[in-house]
């Protein structure tokens, strides 16, 4: 194993695995830190953590353990992946699980770069911008567990850290990877170690990744991992041939958890042609809903693959955790999604659609798969994978990734019908 990589949450750490895999090397995602050693063949491991909401000193904990599994496995150089949302709170989870991974890899710098231009994610002037909005107002201001109520990473990220954050304005990243190198030591030297890095397009993400080459750690979204695959290929260690991947047909079902705006877009879409049942707080806390008689509802659908989803509107949301408590809610619906796909496996479904990060953390725990292996692009950031101890294939879909028609075409590319990006 080459590049030992962490992730914050599962939907994340997918669609890492799937910016990899498209550079070229073989991966696999694996679902929390493993018991034993890797297969030999793996270049780059992903190790798949709910830790993005967790309480800090639990996410570190977790996440140095993930590091202690990948540098067993000889990984030479690291990645902490969290949101191209940079979603987190002034407690954490990224500063300290930065601040923890550089204490015990020995790395005296960092970068901080949660890019995505092609999701529409990009950094200038240290602010983050989704599309052409500050991400204060993009809305993930309203985001159910890690409001993100500014832009500014270098503010955001300052109480996180116990170290100085430093900047790297895009006027340099422009210039390319020595004026990037030079401008991280500086900011290093000057005691801001964890520099956060402006990037507006692909092109400086490669060049920031070129430029990394080096650097012990690494800390980002997706995108960080562009210019990665090009550095072991410059050093002849990649294998020539990525692994094969096959999609299967077999009974399907669609799981969202996810409140965020794409998510709710698709579902109101997805529900206008497609069976889909709602699945409301109110009726979960009392019992009234339950996993079996949304499995039992699931199964008598002849007209489609069938949706469950509790997918709602800020309001709604907010509503619902004043009444029941943010964390006690979310854990009984990441709870039922768990058991519901737990039953609907058990029931015969062989693809499973899941929307929302935590959720899909929730889905493939409570599944218990150990590892997925990466098929192709369903959309930016979103791969299809597979159980690698069973016959299941599933996506994992980001909260605000894919275009409205994004769990039909889901559903196509796990069937292993060609798509087209
Ligand atoms: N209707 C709802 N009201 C309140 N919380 C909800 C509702 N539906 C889902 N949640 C919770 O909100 C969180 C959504 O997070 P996540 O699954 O990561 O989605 P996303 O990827 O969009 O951020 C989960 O913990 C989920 O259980
Ligand atoms: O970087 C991203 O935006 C995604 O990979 C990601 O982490 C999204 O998380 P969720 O929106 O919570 O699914």
């Amino acid at each position: 194993m080459l590049l030992g990589c962490i992730g914050d949450d599962f939907t994340g750490s997918s669609d890492l695995a799937n910016t990899l895999a498209k550079g070229g090397m073989r991966v696999t995602q694996y679902s929390g830190v493993p018991g034993g050693p890797g297969e030999p063949d793996v270049e780059a491991g992903i190790v798949a953590l709910k830790s993005r909401t967790i309480p800090p000193a639990e996410a570190v904990a977790l996440s140095l353990k993930a590091l202690d599994w990948l540098v067993g496995q000889g990984c030479r150089q690291f990645l902490f992946k969290y949101c191209s949302t940079f979603d987190s709170t002034p407690a954490g989870n990224i500063g300290p699980v930065i601040d923890a991974l550089m204490q015990r890899l020995g790395a005296d710098r960092t970068i901080v770069c949660p890019a995505f231009p092609a999701t529409g994610r990009s950094i200038y002037q240290g602010h983050l911008f989704v599309g052409d909005r500050l991400l204060s107002e993009s809305g993930m201001e309203h985001h159910p567990l890690t409001p993100m109520t500014d832009a500014d990473l270098r503010r955001w990220l300052a109480p996180q850290t116990k170290q100085g954050v430093g900047h790297v304005a895009a006027t340099t990243v422009f210039q390319g990877g020595p004026a990037i190198l030079d401008a991280i030591d500086g900011e290093a030297k000057a005691g801001r170690p964890v520099v956060v890095v402006d990037a507006i397009r692909d092109e400086d993400l490669l060049a920031i990744g070129h430029a990394a080459r080096d650097l012990r750690l690494l800390t980002g979204g997706s995108g960080i991992a562009l210019g990665l695959p090009d550095n072991f290929r410059a050093e002849n260690l990649l294998a020539s041939e990525p692994s094969a991947w096959t999609g299967s047909d077999g009974p399907a079902a669609i799981l969202s958890g996810s409140c965020s705006t794409m998510t709710r877009t698709q579902v109101a879409r997805y529900a206008e042609t497609a069976p889909a049942l709602e699945i409301v707080p109110d009726k979960v806390m009392v019992g009234e809903q339950s996993p079996d008689g949304a499995v039992g509802w699931a199964l008598e659908q002849t007209d489609g693959v069938p949706l469950i989803y509790s997918s709602a509107d800020p309001e709604s949301v907010k509503a619902a955790q004043q009444r029941f408590g943010r964390d006690q809610l979310a854990a009984r619906l990441e709870e039922f999604f768990a058991e519901t796909a737990r039953r609907l496996c058990a029931a015969g479904v062989t693809r499973l659609v899941v929307a929302g990060g935590e959720t899909s953390g929730a889905v493939v725990e409570g599944l218990g798969l150990s590892a997925l292996s990466i098929g192709p692009e369903i959309a930016p950031g979103v791969p299809a994978v597979k159980a690698s101890d069973r016959p299941l294939w599933l996506t994992l879909k980001s909260g605000n990734f894919g275009d409205a028609d994004f769990f039909q075409t889901a559903l196509g590319v796990l069937k292993g019908e060609h798509h087209d990006g």
